[in-house]
Parts: C-alpha cells; sequence; structure tokens
C-alpha cells in the first residue's frame, strides 16, 4: 500500500472514531509525504505538532493499525508541510456511501462529481418533513426522532463532503448573507430592491445572524437541525411553536433570526416579524393609551412567521399575556410558524398564565447547550473569518479555553483582542491574547491540582481517597484511578512521573497505561465517556 492510498482510509478511520470539531481542527489539516521511505505526517506549527502528539497519536496509530496491522513502515509526526490528500479522502468517502447506499437499496446512485472538484460541501439541506394531525402526547419525541435522524442522514451526507468543511451550515450563502451584491441598473430594479429592503427593514431581523455565521456543535445540533427543516417548511404542527431556551448567551436569537433570514432569502414576500418581548409590551401599552388593541392584534396576526424573544418577560403582566394568547392562537390555528426563545422549559417560566404554558409545548422545545472547547474555537475562527481577521489557531485555542462561560463573553474577548491588535499593529497571537485579557484571566485562573481532581473524582465514584492512592487493584478502585489519573494529566501541567508518585509511589508507566485504558473505553463504553465528560465539566467549573 502506498501513503496516498494508506492516509485517505486513515483519515477515513480517525473521522468516523473523533468527534467532528476535533477531526476538523486538529487532523483534517495534516499534510503527508515520504522522507527517506518513511511516511510522514506533518502538523503545520509547533502548537498542533504537540497537540497532536498528546492527544491524537494513540489513534492514529490505532487507525494505522487496523489498516495495516502487518504494515511496517512506521508513521513519523513532524512539524511542516507535506501533501494535502483531502480530496482523494473525499473521494473515497463518496465511494464508501455510495456502495453501502446501493449494497441497502439496490438501486443506483448519482454522485454530483463537480462538487468533487470544486471541494465544496455537498447540500446536506434536509428533506421537508411531511405535515402531520396534531397530536397531543409525545409530540416533542417524535418530532426529536425525527429530527435525529435527519441528522443520522446529513451526517452521512457529510461524511461524503470535504473533511475541510467546517460544521457551519454548509448552505450556500443566501441572498441576505451576501448583503445585497447585485446593483440595481434600471429605474424599475432600484424600485424593487428598494421595496425589498424596506420589506426587509420590516422584518426587524439582523441580517448578520444567518446560518452562515452560526457555528453548529454539540451545543446546538438538534436545534440547529430543526431551526433547518422549520426554515425548509415553516408551520409544519410538529415543529409549531419552535421553543428554544437556555441561558444568555448562548445564541438563541442568533439561531431563532436565521431562521427568519433564510425564509426572507428565499421569498421576500413572506411575512416576517422579530419581535423582543419587551417590545411587545411596550407596544401593549401603547395600545392600552391609544385604545388600539384591535389595531394592534392585527398587526401580529397577519404574519408567516412570528419571532418573540425572551418570551419569559411577559410572565406575570396580564393583559400582556392575555394579548398575546389571542395573537398565538390565530397564527398556530392559521398554521403559520411561531417561534419563542426564553431562558428555560416553558413549564417552568414563573407567572406564566398556564394556559399559555401549555400551548408553548405543543410544538418543539430544545435547549441550546453551552459550547464545548472545539465549538468556541471554531466559533472565534468563525467571528474572524467574518470580521476579516487574521488568528493564529494556538490563540483561538487560547481564549476558547479561558472563556467559558457563554458565546457572548467569548466574543467580547474576541473584541477586546482585535482591538489590542489594531492598537498595537500586532498580530493575534497568544501573548497578544493574554495581554487584552489580562484581567478576565486573573479572575478565571484557578490553579488546577493534583488534590483536587483526586477529591473530586473519590467523590463521584464514592470510593476514599485513601482508597485512591492506595494498593488494591480491585475493578471498583482501579477504574476511578485511572479516569482520576487521566484528568490529572490533560487538566495539570504535571509529568506523568510526577502524577504516579501522587498516587501512592505509581510509576510513570502506570500512568500511562491508565490514560490509555480510559481512552479505549471512552470509545467503547458509554458509562466511561459520560463519566469522563462529567467529571471534565465540573473539574473545569
Ligand atoms: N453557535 C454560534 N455561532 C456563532 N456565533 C454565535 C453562536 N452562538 C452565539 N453566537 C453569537 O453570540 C452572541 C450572543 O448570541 P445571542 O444573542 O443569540 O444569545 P442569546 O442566547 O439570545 O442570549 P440572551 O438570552 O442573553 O438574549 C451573538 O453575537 C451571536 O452571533
Amino acid at each position: 500500500m502506498t501513503l496516498t492510498e494508506f492516509w485517505p482510509q486513515c483519515l477515513l478511520q480517525l473521522k468516523q472514531n473523533l468527534p467532528p470539531q476535533q477531526y476538523q481542527m486538529w487532523i483534517a489539516p495534516l499534510t503527508v509525504g515520504e522522507e527517506n521511505g518513511n511516511w510522514v505526517i506533518f502538523a503545520r506549527n509547533t502548537f498542533a505538532f504537540n497537540h497532536i502528539r498528546e492527544r491524537f497519536w494513540p489513534a492514529v496509530e490505532n487507525a494505522r493499525l487496523a489498516i495495516l496491522p502487518h504494515g511496517q513502515t512506521p508513521l513519523i509526526l513532524k512539524i511542516g508541510q507535506g501533501q494535502s490528500l483531502q480530496a482523494a479522502t473525499q473521494a473515497q468517502a463518496i465511494t464508501n456511501t455510495i456502495n453501502s447506499v446501493k449494497a441497502e437499496s439496490g438501486t443506483p446512485v448519482q454522485v454530483e462529481t463537480e462538487n468533487l472538484n470544486k471541494h465544496e460541501p455537498l447540500n446536506t439541506t434536509p428533506a421537508p418533513v411531511e405535515a402531520k394531525p396534531r397530536s397531543t402526547t409525545k409530540r416533542t419525541e417524535s418530532a426529536q426522532d425525527i429530527i435525529a435522524k435527519r441528522l443520522k442522514n446529513n451526517q452521512s451526507k457529510s461524511d461524503s463532503n470535504t473533511a475541510e468543511s467546517s460544521e457551519v451550515s454548509p448552505r450556500k450563502p443566501s441572498k441576505v448573507d451576501k448583503k445585497e451584491t447585485t446593483t440595481p441598473t434600471t429605474e424599475s430594479d432600484n424600485v424593487l430592491a428598494n421595496s425589498k429592503k424596506s420589506r426587509y427593514t420590516d422584518t426587524n431581523l439582523n441580517p448578520e445572524h444567518t446560518f452562515a455565521a452560526l457555528v453548529q456543535g454539540k451545543g446546538n445540533r438538534l436545534a440547529h437541525a430543526a431551526a433547518l427543516s422549520i426554515a425548509e417548511n415553516p408551520g409544519n404542527s410538529m415543529y409549531n411553536p419552535f421553543f428554544v431556551y437556555g441561558s444568555t448567551g448562548l445564541g438563541k436569537t442568533h439561531l431563532v433570526q436565521a431562521i427568519g433570514n433564510q425564509l426572507f432569502a428565499a421569498d421576500a414576500k413572506v411575512k416576517i416579524r422579530y419581535i423582543h418581548a419587551d417590545e411587545f409590551i411596550r407596544g401593549i401599552m401603547n395600545a392600552f393609551h391609544a385604545k388600539s388593541f384591535d389595531a394592534m392584534r392585527q398587526q401580529y396576526q397577519q404574519v408567516d412567521l412570528l419571532i418573540m424573544d425572551d418570551v419569559q418577560f411577559i410572565a406575570g403582566k396580564d393583559r400582556t399575556m392575555e394579548e398575546f394568547f389571542y395573537v398565538y392562537n390565530h397564527l398556530i390555528d392559521e398554521k403559520k410558524q411561531v417561534i419563542l426563545t426564553c431562558d428555560t422549559l416553558p413549564t417552568h417560566i414563573d407567572g406564566m398564565d398556564d394556559r399559555l404554558k401549555s400551548r408553548f409545548s405543543w410544538g418543539l422545545s430544545l435547549e441550546l447547550e453551552p459550547p464545548e472547547l472545539e465549538m468556541r474555537v471554531a466559533i472565534l475562527q468563525k467571528k474572524a473569518e467574518l470580521a476579516q481577521v487574521k488568528l493564529e489557531d494556538e490563540a483561538a485555542f487560547f481564549i476558547a479555553k479561558h472563556i467559558r462561560s457563554n458565546v457572548r463573553e467569548l466574543e467580547g474577548a474576541f473584541k477586546r483582542v482585535v482591538a489590542q491588535s489594531r492598537f498595537a499593529s500586532r498580530p493575534i497571537d497568544v501573548g497578544l491574547a493574554t495581554e487584552a485579557l489580562q484581567d478576565i484571566l486573573a479572575v478565571n485562573h484557578k490553579p488546577m491540582t493534583l488534590e483536587h481532581i483526586q477529591n473530586t473524582v473519590a467523590k463521584f465514584y464514592g470510593i476514599t481517597i485513601s482508597d485512591m492512592v492506595g494498593k488494591k487493584r480491585t475493578r471498583n478502585l482501579a477504574r476511578p484511578r485511572q479516569m482520576a489519573m487521566t484528568l490529572a494529566k490533560e487538566l495539570t501541567p504535571l509529568s506523568l512521573p510526577a502524577i504516579g508518585s501522587g498516587f501512592g509511589g505509581r510509576d510513570h508507566t502506570t500512568v500511562m497505561h491508565a490514560v490509555k485504558s480510559i481512552s479505549k473505553l471512552r470509545k467503547s463504553d458509554a458509562e466511561t465517556t459520560k463519566a469522563y465528560e462529567t467529571l471534565m465539566m465540573i473539574l473545569r467549573d
């Protein structure tokens, strides 16, 4: 087997075994070459080299063994630039997909090879969901099943995409994304453009909140898929209302506005109205003074898509809730799409009218969760791309590692770093980011200690510290010990011998073995994966 045959297969294996963002960030950019008969994998800089060596090299070796169980050619990791074999990977992935579809369906499959050549993602637009009569129970579950299936479909489609495609929605940029790049040439063109512009202004949407600018990751995967479905097929009872909830700054407004922007881009005649709950409340007060409730109701009842942000704010305001109840019922009865965002589940909104609470639960309620490290890095890279600033990987990783609370704060930190870079006329690297974020880092900086990890893990598994560092090797003690060693390796700067000595004077090879065992178990055992993720979250917070 040659390197050009081997590497695409290896990439495919890694893609299947690693979370998508980790794959895209670390593995996809690797290049390859041959030196003195050896196969060399090139990382583009020292940072990537160290990270790959520490976190992904065992996975690369495992993939090599799976492909070439008896192969003698060793793989060497170096810093540099070799040949990118992404196109070959893509071709291989597509061939695999076609073969599996052929095998399943027995029917021929056509592939747009044009996409292959251009290295563009294939269209992963989900197929429209058939409208079904509203049922009273299990609605959320069934919609989630459908989304889960759709995600699976998208996944298999995206497997046939270029490995370099990002997690950002793969659709082509909408007209809104392009910000009206066409220049009107005639008077009638001008009139049309102006009327479109004014219709867009009426929507109250922010043109920057598009799917193209929204990074997809673990924290918003389901909601993102549902949002795409709604943008395709608004008013489907299964997703009506679409209720997106989660804590502040996680992208609720961006996500729901992306639906509006996508719909408007597809058809500028669709009547869309985005409104923050505060504005609705103000409208009610004005209508009260002007005695114009009918006019106000009418204004909202004629829209095709109503997006209300932070709906929890209307809770406890009787007249506002009553008016919203009328508008809401009218729109749902007319099969018009309603989208709501909130800081909590419908049933948990204090002071909200019970009728509204139950109606909000009719459709699909999905939570946005805080982004994990890889998603935060991808968001920073997206923001940098949109702002046309160069952001070094290492700096992105550094910022993402330190700003964990929510995306708004991440964005704030990014803006500070960009401002500092412009002010000092310096590139954005770790040094500059450290200076720009000094005060935030000082507040967030809590050095991680071995004792803290041991205590946390011991508590989690219900064992004592003396069990943790003691000699007994029964499974119920060995597994927590291995977990604590792994976490110590990942979260502290301690060397393997230092970690070993902190666990009752054990050897560094014991720590290495522990790290390998946990890494292997995380691929095959859901319980270990869950425990690892939970402990990581507890320790990082
Ligand atoms: N997945 C993402 N990809 C790119 N940008 C994001 C993402 N999530 C959030 N953002 C950005 O983070 C910022 C805050 O997001 P947004 O205002 O939508 O949060 P929110 O959940 O509505 O917050 P709040 O509840 O406080 O209103 C926005 O600038 C948005 O573009």
